[in-house]
């Protein structure tokens, strides 16, 4: 396991070790023991989730203002451009950004705590995205920053033409009109 900050420290890529032989591959996707190794602290994730995307699509850039959700992001298919907003009002990087590729073949992970917004967008056709949370969905607590903030400029890779977005992610705003963490 091959632990990596990014230009946010709090924000770690995750590398597993990769047993590969003749019949394919073997790794330990998480282990609890790792994992807090890696981050400093005692961290309990209590919900999966898995979604399916086609290429062009973008998910974000959610996050939950009360009930925040730290999440542990890798594909299993496919491959996204993962993107993680610092929006922690305090914090010396508040409003940047990191993104990092995560694909089937690389096998990365990307750990984003709580206080910052999530999104990707897809790479190939078609994207499986599994990640564990820190806390449950709670719908009446998420809030959405529209993915093309010129305030965030976010270099999303990829996007020829207008990305596929939920109407909810349409409607988002940005950063300046957004609620925040202290
Ligand atoms: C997130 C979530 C959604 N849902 C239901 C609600 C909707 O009926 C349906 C699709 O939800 P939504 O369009 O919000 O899904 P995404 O756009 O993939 O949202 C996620 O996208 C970005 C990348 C994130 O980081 C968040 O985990 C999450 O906000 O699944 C649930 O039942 N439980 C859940 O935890």
């Amino acid at each position: 396991m091959k632990i990596t900050p990014t230009a946010i420290s709090d924000v770690l890529v995750i590398e597993p070790t990769v047993f590969g032989d003749a019949r394919g591959f073997f790794f330990e996707s998480f282990s609890q023991k790792v994992f807090e190794e890696a981050v400093g602290r005692r961290v309990q994730f209590v919900q999966d989730n898995h979604s399916r995307s086609a290429k062009g699509v973008l998910r974000g850039l959610h996050y939950q203002i009360h009930q925040p959700q730290g999440k542990l992001i890798r594909v299993v298919r496919g491959s996204v451009f993962d993107v993680a907003v610092d929006i922690r009002r305090s914090s010396s990087t508040f409003g940047s950004w990191v993104g990092v590729e995560l694909t089937e073949f690389n096998h990365k992970q990307l750990w984003v705590p709580e206080g910052f917004a999530h999104g990707f967008v897809v790479g190939a056709d078609p994207t499986e995205v599994l990640y564990k949370t820190t806390d449950y969905y709670a719908p009446e607590h998420e809030r959405s920053i529209v993915w093309n903030d010129p305030s965030l400029a976010i270099e999303w890779p990829g996007l020829g033409s207008a990305p596929t977005l939920s109407a909810k992610d349409k409607a988002a705003l940005p950063l300046t009109n957004a609620e925040v963490f202290p």
